[in-house]
């Protein structure tokens, strides 16, 4: 079976969404945000101490934004770029690197959702995901080759977002008086994915959604957008924009630190809109443990007064199950709380 790809149907020009991508009323983007809507809080990575205002942003939001972090902001132009000119390119170009279904849901390469039950409803989205890291999995043969440089950036923004990644983790860490190699301890060996999401213009993105509401299931995402903006965070149950910021990268926690962290810090849960008059691209860099790690909540957090909040789980297992079910705008987590 073929994935229908969102680019196809919006260069055709349908002026009506096809029924598989409307969202039910519940769940449509709403009319206009609030001017006055707080913003996810920015962390200047070269300030002399970034944890107090770490500590509330992981706390309160679970997202933010870094700035002085350190990676060249030419190579997020360039992964950028790649990945514009991997979707601007000839289809018959792109579907050499089509997502190989056959070998699960999490394939690597070009790929769009399909419907896996009768009652999903479509992301407006086409992706093409990487499997960078560790070195075994990775495949350069996999990625495009009719874009110049294009395995070369992918290297190089793999390693960059690694580095940023553990120093991330070593802060997190520390601002919870934990040793600073505890969460990078606790995750142990990284399964790094690169995704790249492109978001052609929508007919009617009031009713769509370009990725549906998720929190990411590994350890922490780092995600960088272009200009046009779409990405939401859900705070106080109210969907709150991520104003785009060129050389600044977003930072969400994922489901594996809210259960490390004992609850102490949340994934946030987090969506993408779709406009109908520019595409849109992201690129997320997903940091997660392997399959068969055990995540429990670290007992240096737990005290009579706070005890476990969360069970321990095989991050294979919780992934499973995750893709058994569809997020469906709850958050996987839920399932490991101990009541
Ligand atoms: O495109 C975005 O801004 C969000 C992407 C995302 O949340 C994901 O790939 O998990
Ligand atoms: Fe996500």
């Amino acid at each position: 079976m073929e994935a229908q790809r969102v680019q196809i149907l919006s260069e055709s020009g349908v002026a009506n969404l096809p029924p598989s991508y409307i969202q039910p009323p519940s769940l449509r983007p709403q009319s206009s945000p609030s001017p006055s809507a707080p913003s996810i809080p920015t962390i200047d990575l070269s300030s002399p101490d970034p944890i107090p205002l770490l500590r509330r942003a992981c706390s309160h939001w679970g997202a933010f934004h870094v700035i002085n972090h350190g990676v060249p902001p030419a190579l997020l132009q360039q992964i950028r770029s790649i990945g514009l000119q991997f979707f601007g390119s000839p289809m018959e170009d792109k579907a050499r690197y089509a997502c190989d279904l056959t070998v699960g849901p999490a394939a690597q390469g070009y790929g769009s959702r399909m419907l896996a039950k009768d009652d999903t409803v479509l992301d407006w989205r086409d992706y093409f995901d990487h499997h960078t890291l560790p070195e075994e999995r990775r495949d350069p043969t996999k990625w495009p080759d009719f874009i110049p440089n294009y395995r070369e950036v992918v290297t190089q923004y793999s390693k960059e977002m690694l580095h940023l990644a553990n120093r991330l983790l070593s802060i997190i860490s520390q601002s919870l008086t934990l040793p600073p190699s505890y969460l990078e301890d606790a995750v142990g060996d990284v399964y790094q994915n690169i995704t790249v999401s492109f978001y052609p213009s929508c007919p009617r993105p009031d009713l769509a959604l370009g990725l549906q509401a998720h929190s990411d299931m590994g350890a922490i995402t780092l995600l960088i957008q272009d200009d046009v903006g779409g990405l939401e965070v859900l705070k106080d149950d109210k969907w709150v924009l991520v104003q785009p910021l060129t050389e600044a990268i977003v930072v969400i926690l994922a489901d594996m630190t809210e259960v490390i962290t004992n609850g102490t810090y949340k994934s946030a849960v987090h969506r993408a809109l779709v406009n109908a008059n520019r595409a849109r691209l992201s690129v997320a860099t997903f940091y997660d443990p392997s399959k068969t790690r055990n995540i429990y909540p670290a007992p240096e957090l737990i005290t009579a007064e706070n005890p476990a909040k969360y069970r321990e789980v095989i991050y294979g297992d919780f992934v499973k199950s995750w893709y058994g079910q569809g997020p469906e705008g709850k958050r996987n987590i839920d399932a490991l709380l101990i009541q």
